[in-house]
Parts: C-alpha cells; sequence; structure tokens
C-alpha cells in the first residue's frame, strides 16, 4: 500500500469531539484513497472489551487492548484512528511504547470541562453530577492531561474542518 501506516490516538474527555473528529478525519483520508480504520470507545465497548467497565483497571486493559489491535491494523498498512478516553498518561505512554516514534501521533482534545459539559451529547454529565453515573472523567474520577501531545485541539476554538487539517498536518 502506497501510504504510510499511523496509529491517530484520540484523547480528551467526553465531549470534547473525539468522535466528530475522528469520524471526519477517516471520511477525509477515505476521500483521498487512504485505507483506515476507526476504533471508537463507543463501538468496541460493545463487542471486544464489553466486559470492561469504568474502573482505574479496566480502563488500562481497556486502552491495552485497543492499542494490541492498533498495532495489528498498522502492522497491515493501516491508518488507524483510534478515539478513548484513555485519562491516564501511563496506559497512553504503554500504548505509544508498541509503536514505532514515527507511527504514533497523539491528539489531545483540549476542550474545556465547562464547553465539554454543556454540549452533553449524551446526556452523561447531567447523570454524573446527579450521582447516578459514578466514576465519570472530569466529574468524579481523574484525567491527567498530556503533557508531550504532538497536536492539542480545543474544539471550542477550532471548527471540525480546521481539527482535521491540524491532524493531517502532522501527518506529514
Ligand atoms: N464513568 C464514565 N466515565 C467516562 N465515560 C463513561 C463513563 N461511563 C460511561 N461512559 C461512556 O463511555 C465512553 C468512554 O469509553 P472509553 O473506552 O473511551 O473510556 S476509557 O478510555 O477507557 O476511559 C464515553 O464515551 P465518549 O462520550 O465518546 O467519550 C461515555 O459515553
Ligand atoms: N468544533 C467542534 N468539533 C467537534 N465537535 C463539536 C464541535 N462543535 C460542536 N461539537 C459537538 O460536540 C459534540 C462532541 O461529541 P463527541 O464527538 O461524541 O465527543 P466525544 O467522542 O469526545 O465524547 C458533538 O455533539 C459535536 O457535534
Amino acid at each position: 500500500m502506497r501510504q504510510s501506516p499511523r496509529c491517530i490516538w484520540l484523547t480528551g474527555l467526553s465531549g470534547s469531539g473525539k468522535s466528530t473528529v475522528a469520524n471526519a478525519l477517516d471520511a477525509t483520508l477515505h476521500a483521498n484513497g487512504v485505507k483506515t480504520f476507526l476504533l471508537d470507545g463507543d463501538n468496541v465497548r460493545h463487542g471486544l472489551n464489553k466486559d470492561l467497565g469504568m474502573s482505574e483497571a479496566d480502563r488500562a486493559e481497556n486502552i491495552r487492548r485497543v492499542g494490541e489491535v492498533a498495532k495489528l491494523m498498522v502492522d497491515a498498512g493501516l491508518i488507524v484512528i483510534c478515539a478513548f478516553i484513555s485519562p491516564y498518561a501511563r496506559d497512553r505512554q504503554q500504548v505509544r511504547s508498541i509503536f514505532t516514534p514515527d507511527q504514533f501521533i497523539e491528539v489531545y482534545l483540549d476542550t474545556p470541562l465547562e464547553v465539554c459539559e454543556r454540549r452533553d451529547p449524551k446526556g452523561l454529565y447531567k447523570k454524573a453530577r446527579e450521582g447516578v453515573i459514578k466514576q465519570f472523567t472530569g466529574v468524579s474520577d481523574p484525567y491527567e492531561i498530556p503533557e508531550s501531545a504532538d497536536v492539542i485541539i480545543d474544539t471550542s476554538q477550532s471548527n471540525v474542518r480546521n481539527s482535521v487539517s491540524s491532524i493531517l498536518k502532522a501527518l506529514g
């Protein structure tokens, strides 16, 4: 395949725009004839990782498995887009370590919590504030800010199109 296999890893709070940006990026790459695969918390947690919850250990295992699947796909020549909250720096670092340095691109969606909460696309922040959902990232569970992300995007300042452009620029 005439493309450089990569893992593009989107991390950020719920509602920060991971799925929206990941889908737009996927569509843009497709339109340019690039072979991609999109792994998203929303779909992976219904299948491969349906045995996992939201404890620190289960999130670590979620990220580890996704990283290994992404690695297999990168070895098969694909550009793999992963969209997971991935709140722990250690888990993100562990995934990075299984790729060569140029194969892994970390994209931090640095959208302020207030914006994510105002969007609340699935009504989860409301439930988290009411205590109906426990261990909710940003409300009652930690999110460790990436310290050396390759791309940083605040989707309250950048529209989807510009966000995709920023990531494509990092792809080179
Ligand atoms: N407690 C709690 N905290 C955060 N998120 C929660 C929680 N419970 C359910 N959800 C929903 O699960 C989606 C996050 O799954 P991830 O696999 O990305 O999470 S993680 O990376 O393992 O932390 C997340 O999806 P996104 O909103 O797309 O981020 C939520 O819809
Ligand atoms: N500039 C933007 N970039 C991405 N999403 C945006 C933007 N402006 C508004 N949104 C909205 O914010 C929400 C983000 O939700 P989603 O993509 O599911 O986030 P996540 O996957 O991080 O939970 C969507 O409803 C999307 O339409």
